[in-house]
C-alpha cells in the first residue's frame, strides 16, 4: 500500500467550552477519494477546515504528505485545493479575472485559468461578473479553483450543493479523473448517493465523531443494507418513508 497522503490522528477541536470534534482518526491514500457524511451540525465542515489548515485542531496531530502545517505552512498549503462551503467573491470581477488573479497567486499561468474554467463549462460565460452567478455555477467556480494547481490533495465542502443533474454527473466524472492521476480527495456531503457513485471510503460522523468508517462495500455488508441510505439509516434509526 502507498504512503498515506493524509493522516488525521487523534484530533478534536473546542471553541469556547464546547468540544465540536473529537477522537478523529482518518487516513487517504493517494489515488483514493472519501466522504465525510452525517447531519447537520456534526462536524464535517470543521474537519475539512482542519485538514486544509484553515483551522488549527485543539489536539491531535494532522500531515499532509508528511508535512505538518505548524512545521511548513508554505509547503502544507501547497499541497491542498480547498473549496469551502461558500464564499464571497470580490465584486465586478468575472470568473476569469478571479480564476487568473488565484492562479497567479500559486505562480500558475492564465492558460491554466483558462483551462480550468473550460473544465467546469464556463468558458462562455467567464467574462460575466461571478456576483451575477447562480448557486451552482458559483460552485463551478470554487471547484475550478481548488483544480488549478493540480494538488496531492482536494479537500470539498458540500462540493455538489446547488449543481444541475448534468453538473453533478460532470462533477462525478472529474473527481473520479483526479483520484484516476493519484490526487487524494475528501469531500463533505448530505447527498448519499454522491457518496456513493464517487467515494471508494465512507466516514458517518455525529456529534464530532467518526461513528463509522470504512469502504462502501464493507459497510453494505456489515450494516446488511442495500446502499448508504438504507446503512446510513439503519445506523441512526431513521425509518425511511414507505415509496
Ligand atoms: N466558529 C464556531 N464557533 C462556535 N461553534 C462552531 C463554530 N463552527 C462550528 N461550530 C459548531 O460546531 C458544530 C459542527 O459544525 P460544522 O459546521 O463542522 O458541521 P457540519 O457537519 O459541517 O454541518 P452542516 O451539514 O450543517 O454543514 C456545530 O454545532 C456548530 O454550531
Amino acid at each position: 500500500m502507498d504512503k498515506p497522503m493524509v493522516v488525521v490522528t487523534d484530533v478534536a477541536k473546542s471553541i469556547g467550552k464546547q468540544t465540536i470534534v473529537q477522537q478523529v482518526q482518518l487516513s487517504v491514500q493517494p489515488g483514493q477519494v472519501v466522504a465525510l457524511c452525517g447531519g447537520n451540525g456534526a462536524g464535517k465542515s470543521t474537519i475539512l477546515r482542519m485538514v486544509a489548515g484553515m483551522m488549527q485542531p485543539t489536539s491531535g496531530t494532522i500531515e499532509v504528505n508528511g508535512i505538518k502545517w505548524k512545521e511548513n505552512r508554505r509547503r502544507y498549503a501547497e499541497q491542498i485545493g480547498y473549496m469551502p462551503d461558500d464564499y464571497r467573491f470580490g465584486p465586478g470581477l468575472t470568473a476569469m479575472e478571479t480564476l487568473t488573479f488565484w492562479a497567479s497567486l500559486r505562480g500558475l499561468p492564465k492558460s491554466r485559468a483558462e483551462e480550468v474554467l473550460a473544465d467546469v463549462g464556463l468558458t462562455d460565460t467567464g467574462r460575466k461578473p461571478v456576483a451575477s452567478f447562480s448557486k451552482g455555477m458559483r460552485q463551478r467556480v470554487l471547484f475550478a479553483q481548488a483544480l488549478l494547481a493540480r494538488p496531492p490533495v482536494l479537500i470539498m465542502d458540500e462540493p455538489t450543493n446547488g449543481l444541475d443533474p448534468y453538473w453533478m454527473d460532470s462533477f462525478v466524472k472529474l473527481v473520479q479523473a483526479a483520484g484516476e492521476a493519484g490526487q487524494a480527495v475528501i469531500f463533505s456531503t448530505h447527498q448519499l448517493e454522491i457518496a456513493e457513485a464517487l467515494a471508494q471510503r465512507v466516514a458517518f460522523l455525529r456529534q464530532g465523531r467518526i461513528e463509522l468508517e470504512g469502504a462502501v462495500e464493507d459497510i453494505r455488508t456489515r450494516l446488511g443494507s442495500k446502499g448508504l441510505h438504507d446503512a446510513f439509516a439503519s445506523m441512526f434509526g431513521i425509518q425511511r418513508a414507505a415509496n
